[in-house]
């Protein structure tokens, strides 16, 4: 099990703040074995500075990150596979050579190495490219090539920052199969993303950061249940006017009437509804991610 707990970290001021900027004000979440774990937040949330502090590329002021019940060390990290913000990658190097050169140092033998390179370069669709020098590769065929560097060595932990940004429809199903494998097998995985739709249908549980700290975290049907959903009401024919009073809104399309509200008396509504008109639908809709998120970063 991999903890985070109440990560701090100020980075400190330039000439355009002097004070600082105070990016983790105590994050704190923990990703089990098999676990797919969705970080979001908006832009600048904090969301790479964690990431980065989790893989020991930055030092949080205070807090600590533990695997497997021991405070995380150089060792623990080598076998977590990442893949940063920055990408980095040797341009003028071919890409099955490359996933293999970054398999051996991650300790894989040289057979191995291949096997793994392989693998990875037919399940990111990288088949037709695995001659050609990085450099000359779309940017979504670099960014199978990363990903395929930060998966190699089997990692016991994956942790990666925006690893479906920029990839096509086709290999961000591709990408979701491989890490849905490697959960299924056991590896926590931790990914950011602002395709929240992804993580919807992704993650077993999402985190959702604003301004440093971690505002909402738990599976999607426990952000869900703490939020009420919409009830909404479609009326054909209503007679003008039948919502008059109630709380939300209505939109008239055609000979519809559309009433989409929250927390209201659904009895009373549906009593006005049948009055006014014929009820063609009636139905409580759960709030979608994206309704959950904006509604947690408010
Ligand atoms: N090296 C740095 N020096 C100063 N400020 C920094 C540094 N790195 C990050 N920050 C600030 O810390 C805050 C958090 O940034 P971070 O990159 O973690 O956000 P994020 O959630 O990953 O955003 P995005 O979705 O845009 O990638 C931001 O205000 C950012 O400007």
């Amino acid at each position: 099990m991999l903890e985070i707990s109440d990560l701090r970290k100020r980075f400190a001021g330039g000439p355009e703040a002097p004070e600082g900027k105070v990016a983790l004000d105590g994050i704190s979440f923990t990703v089990r074995p098999g676990e797919m774990y969705g970080f979001v937040g908006a832009n600048g949330a904090g969301k790479t500075t964690t990431m980065r502090i989790v893989m020991g590329v930055l030092q949080a002021d205070s807090g600590e990150v533990r695997w497997q019940g021991r405070p995380l060390g150089y060792d623990d990290r080598k076998r977590f596979g990442y893949m940063p913000e920055e990408r980095g990658l040797y341009q003028k190097m071919k890409v099955a050579e490359q996933i293999e050169y970054f398999g051996r140092l991650q300790g894989l033998g040289t057979g191995e190495a291949k096997k793994a390179a392989a693998d990875l370069i037919e399940r990111l669709g990288l088949g037709e490219r695995r001659n050609d020098a990085v450099q000359a590769l779309s940017l979504g065929n670099q960014q199978r090539v990363q990903l395929a560097v930060a998966l190699v060595h089997d990692p016991a932990v994956l942790v990666l920052d925006e690893p479906f940004s920029g990839l096509d429809p086709i290999a961000v199903d591709a990408l979701a199969a491989v890490l849905q494998e490697r959960c299924r097998g056991g590896v926590p995985v931790i990914f950011s993303s602002h395709q929240l739709e992804l993580v919807e249908r992704l993650c077993d549980s999402v985190g959702i950061v604003s301004a440093g700290r971690m505002v909402a975290t738990g599976t999607v049907s426990e952000l869900r249940a703490a939020e009420s959903g919409t009830l909404r009401v479609v009326v054909r024919d209503a007679t003008p006017g039948w919502a008059d009073g109630l709380p939300g809104t209505v939109t008239i399309e055609g000979d519809r009437h559309i009433l989409a509200t929250t927390g209201a008396d659904d009895q009373e509504i549906l009593r006005r509804a049948m009055k006014a008109g014929h009820v063609e639908y009636f139905g409580a809709e759960q709030p979608s991610l994206t309704e959950i998120f904006k509604e947690a970063v408010a």
